[in-house]
């Protein structure tokens, strides 16, 4: 059977440090002024004072969103988005566009070998090589669908449940109790620099929460790399009563020894989980053997979906589910596939988290959001990721 073959590769991006304003969209963290995002969250600059009240102060968005689109020499276009902006542009238009056209449509698994090896000597296992790989990978499968006229999830093999159900990441896990969610995670505010009186604080808001949603209502806190074991340890253990369901991402990501001596020391049947920041295989296999219970891999930063799928493979096999970090169809499309996700995200992007905002509004057409909590398989039923590409003001900073 004869496929059509890979005419160009353009990159694109918005917002970031050298835009002129926020832009969202792929980069979730590129919001305006007043949104829970960016209201006191723990990180690791937390204990530097002037870093403290906000994430942008310290430059989480700088690098903005990049946008990778593929097209055909048939005139069909595949395209996805993530976090990566103008450095992400660079890597694709200087580097793996040689890897990429020319190829057909379907030669997904070597342009992914390919962009994994050469860039092997300067990529590290996570951050914004990764995610430019990720974001080249998940604009192939999404050309792949369109040309094919099949949703991503069923060229990975169909759906083994009929709907995804979510639990919400926000500032409010009332709210979104109300709007039909399974739980709610909220970000820590507080850390290791703020000693046991920061302890109190998370767990004062926890019991809030506890007492607001009732007793079966989940409630996670992610930690966002703000951490020692030490600070963890005692926050799961004060926590415990509130029956909270897991803590995320306590320690930085290569703190696999952390995650290990963590997990152990947590209270019994609460579970601990990482991932959002690992990139490769190999990574995620270390962090999977500290035995930590649930991997959250981006698939807009871990390398794409052909990553994704092999983590879930891994994840399975030893008995460990894997729950995506959010990323709206990107992640829909694989996670409706795996028998090891019984559960998804969706992260809260609209400022105060009163109202459902896609994920990655403004930039994505057509992007769906859980109606009470749940989004049925027939929704992703459109060829590729099944969703357009709102192009205002998008810039192509290289060309070749
Ligand atoms: C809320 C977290 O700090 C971060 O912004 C998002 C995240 O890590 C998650 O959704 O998980
Ligand atoms: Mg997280």
């Amino acid at each position: 059977m004869s496929l059509p073959k890979i005419k160009t590769v353009r990159a694109y991006f918005a917002g970031g440090a050298t835009a002129d304003k926020a832009a969202a969209g792929g980069d979730y963290h590129d919001q305006g002024a007043n949104h829970w995002i960016d209201d006191h969250v723990a990180t690791p600059m937390s204990k530097y004072k002037q870093y403290e009240q906000s994430r942008q102060s310290f430059g989480i968005n700088v690098l903005g969103t990049l946008i990778v689109e593929v097209e055909a020499d048939n005139g069909q276009i595949g395209f996805a988005i993530t976090t990566g902006g103008e450095m992400g542009c660079f890597i694709v238009e200087k580097h793996l566009n040689r890897f990429i056209e020319g190829r057909c449509v379907s030669d997904i698994k070597l342009i992914h070998d390919q962009m994994m090896n050469a860039t092997m000597y300067y990529a590290g296992s996570g951050g914004v090589v990764m995610n430019t790989i990720s974001c080249v990978d998940l604009a192939l499968w999404d050309l792949f669908g369109k040309v094919t006229d099949l949703p991503v999830y069923k060229l990975l093999g169909g759906a083994v449940r009929d709907e995804l159900q979510f639990y919400a990441t926000g500032a409010r896990p009332d709210l979104a109790q109300k709007m039909g969610f399974i739980g709610g995670k909220m970000a820590v505010q507080w850390g290791p620099h703020d000693g046991d009186e920061g302890i109190r604080k998370e767990v004062a808001r926890i019991a809030h929460y506890r007492e607001t949603c009732g007793a079966d209502f989940w409630l996670m806190l992610d930690c966002w790399m703000s951490q020692d074991v030490n600070f963890a340890t005692k926050l799961a253990h004060a926590c415990a009563p509130y029956n909270v369901k897991w803590l995320e991402e306590c320690l930085p990501p290569q703190q696999f020894e952390g995650y290990a001596q963590l997990k152990k020391q947590a209270p019994q049947g609460m579970l601990i989980t990482s991932g959002e920041h690992h990139g490769t295989l190999q990574s995620f296999r270390t962090l999977a053997e500290t035995g930590i219970d649930i991997l959250q891999p981006d698939v807009g930063w871990c390398g794409g979906l052909t990553t994704l799928v092999e983590v879930a493979a891994l994840a399975k096999s030893r008995g460990q589910l894997v729950v995506p970090h959010g990323s709206s169809v990107y992640s829909h499309h694989a996670v409706i596939t795996f028998t090891n996700t019984p559960f998804s995200e969706f992260l809260m992007t609209s400022p105060d988290c009163s109202t459902l905002r896609p994920q990655f509004d403004p930039l994505l057409i057509n992007e769906p959001v859980p109606v009470n909590g749940r989004i049925h398989k027939s929704v992703l039923d459109k060829p590729g990721f099944g969703v357009e590409l709102n192009r205002e003001g998008l810039k192509r900073p290289y060309h070749h």
